[in-house]
């Protein structure tokens, strides 16, 4: 592998490949392709291969605002209390391995059901059972301890990898071991009947569960000990991981697609790079360009080429050489309720309870069903209007919004999980951080009408349907009741809920959405950003086919968040994974070499056919 910052040096140099960006998705496709052909990754960010803060899984919490990878587009106003308007920062890493880099960790996978869901949007072969395969195949599983099970970690072993490049485990140590148990015995009393313990957080579990995080770290002595796992660490700097046919420019950010017109499809030749001491180059694809700049970026790299909403692409002085107005439509987020830090009962046994210095995001992880309120949502999914278009605003047609509103039903019928509590240990105070998942809001990227190259402009549109109000206000809800139910409340000072800034247990819906410090319109991005090219039908918006080819092209795909539809991650990393091993191996099969495949896992036709 050739890793570089001069493009002078590779500037005669030919490739099959080209690749957009070299993060989290970007860099696990090139490995795999580089085994069979020649591939060049343009990343904009530089290599932080060394860099301790990054590398170190403990220090995120602190850190990730700050990093030097660490960049962000500030979103449009959203709505916030009382009905003021906020901008949020959007936050993604700009380096090599991306938002890898300097993410959480925190490993989750999608669910039977929602996997369903990706598959009745147009998309033959996304299904649970196709997809974990490829999951698998990326991991590296390291089972937990003795000492780890007796204090709440659990596992089954037939749905993980063992020989993946990315790093899997429970933290080692075990944070806050007092804590893991308190927090599940809170999460069972407080979700009664609509929470069971789960075998495995990543077995495509159908019902609401809780269990202890496992997270992307390298606690394994065949890979690098105690480091993050980023993609970087992962699929591209370790010595097993060097790719003769692989070159990495770091530094220059792509521009735009090249491509030829055919009089038919289109077909990408190669990508013209931004030089950073001024004026542009061109690099030649003879296979194939795949965007993998993140879904905030790659939307806009589609743009800049020509490709996108024709009528918009015009008002702004770019002749369209495509007409898909599904390129940065449908673009959603996670909404984050993170404020809420309860301080301590100084006369409370912390022991084990707090995390001294290290930090981890979640330790326990709650995802409860909507069974006590499925009707209301199920009658508010299926009954989508025309205004609700208006009001998602990023959607297509109305009919985008229906689709995409019925498939998120039938997800929670089968017993989905509606939001996502966990508990986060601190040095002197614990919070209790919840996130929607499924959110059906939709939002727009568009590239900036006067400086093309300048950060996009991003409206996601948070709260805009009434059914993400609702799950918003359940989750605010949520942290309330954990925060006055023992065991867990027995830590917490007499007045945390108070000094948290969070609502009493008995609070109105209008005091959920109103009161003084409100926790709702205090909400931030979950940074879980997807959709903003995705892959359904291209009638419902559809920008990209099963294939992840770009609709109407002979050889431009793309692998990243923005290809997701739906919000089927509840933290994405760990399913990208898995996106990029089964678009490499789809690309591999459908070449001269063929791909080895993967293995076929039986394990589910069983329990969901
Ligand atoms: C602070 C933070 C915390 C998070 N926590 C978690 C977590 O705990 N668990 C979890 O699973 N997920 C988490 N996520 C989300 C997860 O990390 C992302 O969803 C995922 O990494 C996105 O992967 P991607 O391949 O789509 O894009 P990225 O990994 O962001 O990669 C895109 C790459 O493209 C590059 N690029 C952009 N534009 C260009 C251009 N024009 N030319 C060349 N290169 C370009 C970027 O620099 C970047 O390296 C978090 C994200 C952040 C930012």
């Amino acid at each position: 592998t050739l890793i570089t910052s001069d493009p002078s040096r590779i500037a005669n140099s030919s490739y099959e490949f080209v690749i957009v960006g070299g993060g989290t998705t970007g860099l696990a496709v090139a490995n795999r392709l580089a085994v069979n052909y020649t591939v060049l990754v343009i990343e904009r960010g530089e290599n932080f291969a060394d860099n301790e803060i990054l590398n170190d899984p403990f220090m995120f919490g602190a850190h990730y605002k700050t990093t030097p990878c660490t960049s962000t587009v500030i979103s449009t106003p959203q709505l916030s209390a009382g009905g003021t308007r906020r901008r949020l920062p959007l936050y993604y890493g700009n380096c090599l391995g991306g938002s890898s880099s300097i993410n959480g960790m925190m490993g989750a996978r999608p669910t039977f059901a929602s996997m369903n869901a990706i598959e009745a949007l147009g998309n033959p072969g996304w299904g649970w059972n196709d997809f974990l395969p490829y999951m698998q195949k990326s991991e590296t599983f390291t089972p937990p301890s003795p000492l780890q099970v007796e204090v709440g970690a659990n596992y089954l072993a037939a749905v993980h990898g063992y020989d993946g490049p990315v790093g899997v485990s429970f933290p080692r140590p075990f944070l806050a071991p007092a804590l893991q148990s308190i927090a599940k015995n809170t999460t069972q009393i407080v979700f009664e009947e609509v929470v069971t313990p789960s075998p495995d957080m990543g077995n495509g579990f159908s019902g609401g569960h809780f269990s202890s995080f496992y997270y992307e770290i390298h606690f394994n002595e065949t890979l690098q000990a105690d480091r993050r796992s980023s993609s970087a660490w992962s699929y591209l700097y370790p010595q097993t991981q060097q790719r003769a046919g692989l070159t990495v420019l770091t530094g220059h950010p792509v521009n735009s697609i090249i491509t030829s017109d055919g009089g038919g499809n289109i077909t990408a030749t190669g990508v013209l790079v931004e030089l950073t001491k001024g004026g542009r180059m061109r690099f030649n694809a003879s296979k194939e360009v795949i965007i993998s700049a993140g879904a905030l970026h790659s939307p806009a790299i589609l743009q800049r080429s020509g490709i996108g909403n024709a009528t918009f692409l015009r008002t702004i002085g770019i002749e369209p050489i495509l007409d898909l107005p599904g390129v940065g439509a449908n673009v959603h987020d996670h909404v984050g309720l993170y404020n809420t830090t309860f301080p301590l009962d100084p006369s409370a046994n912390t022991t084990n309870v707090t995390a001294g210095t290290q930090t981890l995001y979640g330790i326990v992880v709650a995802q409860p069903t909507v069974r006590n309120t499925l009707e209301l949502k199920d009658t508010l999914l299926r009954n989508i209007f025309a205004e609700d278009t208006v009001s998602a605003g990023g959607v297509v047609n109305s009919e985008s919004l229906a689709t995409q509103a019925t498939v998120i039903a039938d997800a929670y019928r089968i017993d989905h999980p509606f939001i996502e509590i966990f508990f986060t240990p601190g040095s002197e105070s614990l919070a209790v951080a919840a996130h929607t998942v499924l959110p059906l809001s939709r939002g727009t990227i568009r590239i900036n009408a006067t400086d093309p190259i300048a950060d996009p402009v991003v409206d996601m549109r948070y709260l805009t349907t009434e059914v993400d109000v609702l799950a918003a206000i359940a989750a605010a809800r949520r942290i309330s009741l954990i925060a006055a139910t023992p065991p867990f409340s027995e830590l917490l000072a007499e007045d945390a809920l108070e000094k948290a800034g969070v609502p009493g247990v008995n609070a109105t819906e209008e005091e959920m959405l109103m009161s003084a410090t409100p926790l709702l319109y205090s909400y931030i991005s979950d940074i879980h950003f997807v959709g903003s090219n995705s892959m359904m039908r291209k009638e419902l918006g559809g920008v990209v086919s099963p294939e992840l080819l770009v609709y109407g092209t002979t050889n431009l795909r793309i692998a990243d968040a923005s290809i997701l539809p739906l919000s089927v991650f509840p933290h994405p990393t760990l399913g990208l994974y898995g996106v990029a091993e089964k678009v490499a191996d789809m690309i591999l099969r459908a070449g001269p070499h063929r791909s080895s495949g993967v293995p076929s896992f039986d394990l589910y036709s069983e329990n969901f056919v």
